[in-house]
């Protein structure tokens, strides 16, 4: 089975901070924190308990057994003091935390190391052991050096995926977030960006450039239109002006002329990294077609496009957020932004 999400590697000397920085990890993206620790000790992948050491003989055969189904699914953070143990095949990034002597050896005294396991945690450290075993065992460049002395070096350890979606649109805001957060952390600022005549794709990149400009940093623009088939793709991009104008009854009369009622509901994301920076469009559309209004009138013409029997308002906000044009563009954003993170 091939995997869509990665499996990443958090490896350090003991008391680096694998742990702290996992769970934040988990928190930020979704993935799981696989924690070997507690896998060793919930599955017995041991040979008994080394008094010197006051650590568990881990089987590395027995641990492999133990994780693999669930690792070859991938989205896994594995938290562990070793990484020359995992197939290359599972791995697509492996982190190796590092501090310095003094703050490690304060870390491993609170917890009461015994004397001869600290010192060789700490010869491990200033020797380098774990960077060259995950340099030894995986690609150079899946390899990433990180420090951890302090609360401020964690934080810029974090995954940075926040995205500035420019919307007024309270009801998009909510849909976006619903499918995005937590992998990827959506912030809002409300603009009123002027929107030129054109094709859905030209409209979004226009508007992307010029959110950019304006914020002068990364940003996510969105933009939605209605074509209907019988008329062969209008209102399309003019939908919103056409909504203002007709409401739902003018938008059924449009069609009135006409049998084929089909339609299609057509999302055009467009992702710009900050001012310069060509835009990226992700789209996604569902067919359906046009029926009187049933459902909540408030969100646009949801209450007129009707898909599989139900219309957009009548529907489960989880139902429409897995079929909806927007979800399907929102799924190959977040695509994108997961292989963005690996790559
Ligand atoms: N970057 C950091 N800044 C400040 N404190 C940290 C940092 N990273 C970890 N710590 C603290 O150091 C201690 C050890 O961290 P943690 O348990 O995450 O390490 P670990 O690498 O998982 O250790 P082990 O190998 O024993 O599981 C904890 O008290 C944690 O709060
Ligand atoms: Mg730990």
């Amino acid at each position: 089975m091939s995997r869509t999400l990665p499996n990443i590697i958090i490896t350090g000397t003991p008391g680096v901070g694998k742990t702290s920085h996992c769970e934040l990890l988990a928190e930020r993206t979704g993935l799981k924190h696989l924690s070997v620790n507690d896998v060793v000790k919930s599955k017995e992948c041991h040979e008994g308990w080394d008094e010197e050491y006051q650590s568990w003989i881990v089987d590395e055969d027995k641990l492999l057994d133990a994780i693999e189904d669930e690792v070859k699914q991938g989205g896994c953070i594995i938290d562990w003091h070793a990484c020359d143990l995992f197939p290359k095949s599972w791995i697509d990034l492996v982190v190796v935390l590092r501090v310095e002597s003094s703050v490690l050896y304060d870390r491993l005294s609170e917890r009461k190391y015994p004397e001869l396991k600290l010192q060789e945690n700490l010869d491990s450290e200033i020797m380098e052991v774990l960077l060259q075993e995950a340099r030894d065992s995986y690609d150079e460049e899946i390899v990433v050096e990180l420090q951890s002395n302090n609360a401020e070096q964690m934080d810029e350890n974090r995954p940075r995926h926040i995205v500035n979606f420019i919307t007024g649109n309270a009801n998009k805001l909510g849909e976006v977030k619903a499918i995005l957060e937590p992998a990827i952390q959506v912030e809002n600022q409300a603009l009123d960006l002027l929107e030129i005549q054109g094709t859905l794709q030209e409209v979004t990149l226009d508007k992307c450039r010029r959110a950019a400009d304006l914020v002068q940093g990364p940003v996510l623009v969105e933009d939605t239109c209605l074509c209907f088939n019988a008329l062969k793709g209008l209102p399309g991009p003019y939908i919103k002006w056409f909504m203002k104008d007709l409401g739902h009854e003018g938008l059924n009369n449009l069609l009135a002329a006409y049998e084929d009622k089909s339609a299609q509901a057509v999302c055009t994301f467009g992702y710009s990294a900050g001012p310069g920076h060509e835009p990226i469009l992700f789209q996604g559309i569902t067919d359906g077609k046009i029926v009187p209004a049933r459902g909540p009138p408030h969100f646009g013409w949801d209450a007129i496009f009707e898909y599989e029997g139900q219309t957009y308002a009548e529907m489960d906000k989880t139902e429409k957020n897995k079929i909806s044009h927007r979800a399907k563009a929102l799924a190959k954003l977040q695509e994108w932004f997961s292989k963005e993170m690996t790559a």
